[in-house]
C-alpha cells in the first residue's frame, strides 16, 4: 500500500487525516483542495501532500483529493474496514475509564476481553467486557486471536505481563504503565504518558515566543 518506508511522524499523522476525511465527507465535500485541507486540519499543505505521497498519487494537480476516495484509502490503510479486537491488562482506574470509552463508535476497535488479578473484579462483566483472570489470558488470547494489548497495571507487574502477552501472540503493545518494557522485534510497543505530555504542552506554552514552528 505505501511506496517506501512511513517515517514516524507520518504514520502519527494519519488518523488525523482520517479523522477528518470523515466529518468532510458527512457534510457532503466531495472533493478538497491539500491547502483547503491544510486550513481545516492545522497542518500545513507541504505536509499534507508529502505524506499522501508516501502512498502514491492519491490527488490530481488542480482538481485536489476526492474525499471519498481519499477515505477509502485510509480506511483500508488504518485497518478500519475490520473491527480490531483489543485486549487490556489492568481492570483500575485507567482500565475502567477505557473500558467506559466506546472505541467501536467511531473507530473499528473494541476491547473485547480484560484481565486482572483482582478476584473483586474477575469473573464480571464491565461495559460489556469480560475480566478474565490471569491464568486464562495465554489461553484467550490465542483464542480470540488477539494481536493488540493495553497495559494498564502498576509498573512492577509490566515487564512480566509484556512477556506473557508477547508469548500468547500479541504483536502490539499500548502500554500505559511508566516503564519501558523488552520485547522482541516483531513487537511493536506505543508508550503514552500522560504526565509526559503535559509536561511537554506546559513547556511548549511557557516557551511560544522563542519557537519556530
Ligand atoms: N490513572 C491515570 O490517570 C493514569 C494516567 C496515566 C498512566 N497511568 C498508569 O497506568 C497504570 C494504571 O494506573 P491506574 O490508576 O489505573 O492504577 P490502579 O491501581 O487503579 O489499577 C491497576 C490495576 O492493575 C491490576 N493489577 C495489578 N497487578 C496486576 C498484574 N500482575 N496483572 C494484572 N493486573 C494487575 C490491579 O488489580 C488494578 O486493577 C499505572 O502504571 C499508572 O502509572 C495512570
Amino acid at each position: 500500500m505505501a511506496t517506501g518506508k512511513i517515517p514516524h511522524a507520518t504514520a502519527k499523522r494519519l488518523p488525523i487525516y482520517y479523522r477528518y476525511l470523515n466529518i468532510l465527507a458527512d457534510e457532503g465535500v466531495e472533493r478538497i483542495s491539500s491547502r483547503d485541507f491544510a486550513e481545516r486540519i492545522n497542518i500545513d499543505a507541504t505536509t499534507i501532500r508529502r505524506d499522501f505521497a508516501y502512498f502514491g498519487q492519491l490527488g490530481t494537480r488542480g482538481f485536489g483529493y476526492n474525499v471519498q476516495s481519499l477515505l477509502r484509502f485510509f480506511r483500508k490503510a488504518l485497518y478500519q474496514d475490520h473491527l480490531t479486537h483489543v485486549a487490556l491488562i489492568g481492570v483500575g482506574n485507567l482500565g475502567r475509564a477505557l473500558l467506559k470509552y466506546n472505541f467501536q463508535q467511531t473507530n473499528n476497535i473494541r476491547i473485547s476481553a480484560a484481565f486482572d488479578t483482582d478476584p473483586a473484579i474477575t469473573g464480571t462483566i464491565q461495559n460489556g467486557v469480560p475480566v478474565y483472570s490471569m491464568t486464562d489470558l495465554e489461553q484467550q488470547i490465542k483464542d480470540q486471536q488477539i494481536k493488540i494489548a493495553i497495559l494498564a497495571t502498576p509498573v512492577s507487574a509490566a515487564q512480566e505481563i509484556t512477556d506473557a502477552l508477547v508469548e500468547a501472540g500479541v504483536e502490539g503493545l499500548m502500554n500505559f504503565s511508566a516503564t519501558r518494557v523488552n520485547v522482541p522485534d516483531t513487537v511493536d510497543v506505543k508508550y503514552i504518558d500522560l504526565a509526559n505530555e503535559l509536561q511537554s504542552l506546559i513547556f511548549f506554552v511557557a516557551n511560544r515566543e522563542e519557537r519556530t514552528n
